[in-house]
């Protein structure tokens, strides 16, 4: 069983239609990139998986369970503006937040909780700012307390919504490594971005996405320009195509 299988997708906002028949898995081990242009349903299918959203049609399994019932398996790294950062809490305290799904509202946290959070820090190399305020933190530091957050949970899978935004190069890369080393050790992760670049570089596969599926593959393969095209509405020739290898 895949971390991650959806099958024949569909969803609607708004009594509108968002996506449609979409087929996706994610292997213990893969780095997915899900590429689309804006409104192509990207952060949809994210939130469909968290079931978050009802779905028309289709099924979303998280490691062989539905995923609703299977909603402790996935951790969820949200856009940085989605999250409250002038509350006054420290950084361990954001973390532990990321165990309340395990914990529950009325029980207090236990010694494997505050495990599962140094763990996290650790990872991520938060350890030394563990009691900062978040409010205090730089950009690059809050993504990864939200990565730490997700972490926290052990989770099958690991959702990513465009974790790049807004960074800079040297913290884009810190970043890329730590999810290449969650990938090393047997994490699956899907991650939005709309840094096709860095993708094609990074990820074991890309999803080309566009309200349903239009093309799925490792990056050296998607060499078609069409499938792109039909993503991205690129016009024929144009430069962008060079660029990924697929002109
Ligand atoms: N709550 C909602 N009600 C109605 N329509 C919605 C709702 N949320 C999103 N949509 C619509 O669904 C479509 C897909 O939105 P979504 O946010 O999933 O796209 P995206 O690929 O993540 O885009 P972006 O790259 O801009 O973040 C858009 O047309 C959007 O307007």
């Amino acid at each position: 069983m895949p971390a991650l299988q959806v099958r024949g997708l569909a969803v609607d906002l708004g009594g509108r239609p968002v996506l449609h028949d979409v087929d996706l898995d994610v292997d213990v081990g893969e780095l997915v990139g899900l590429v689309g242009p804006n409104g192509a349903g990207k952060t949809t299918l994210l939130r469909s998986v968290l079931a978050l959203v009802g779905t028309r049609s289709g099924t979303v399994r998280i490691d062989g369970e539905i995923s609703r019932r299977a909603r402790t398996q996935v951790g969820y790294v949200p856009q940085r503006h989605e999250f409250s950062w002038d509350f006054p809490i420290s950084v361990e305290g954001v973390v532990l937040t990321g165990r309340v799904g395990t914990i529950g509202w009325l029980r207090r946290a236990g010694v494997d909780d505050y495990r599962a959070v140094r763990e996290a820090l650790e990872k991520v190399r938060m350890t030394d700012l563990r009691h900062r305020p978040v409010g205090e933190l730089s950009g690059g530091q809050r993504q990864r307390v939200l990565v730490a957050r997700a972490l926290a949970l052990r989770p099958k899978l690991l959702l990513l919504d465009e974790p790049f935004t807004g960074l800079d190069i040297p913290t884009q890369e810190l970043l890329m490594d730590l999810f290449l080393e969650l990938r090393s050790e047997g994490q699956a992760l899907l991650m939005t971005t709309h840094d096709l670049t860095g993708a094609m570089h990074t990820c074991s596969r890309l999803c080309l996405i566009n309200r349903t599926v239009i093309a799925d593959g490792p990056p050296e393969e998607l060499t078609d320009p069409q499938v792109w095209i039909r993503t991205f509405g690129f016009r024929e020739g144009s430069p962008l195509l060079t660029h990924l290898g697929a002109s």
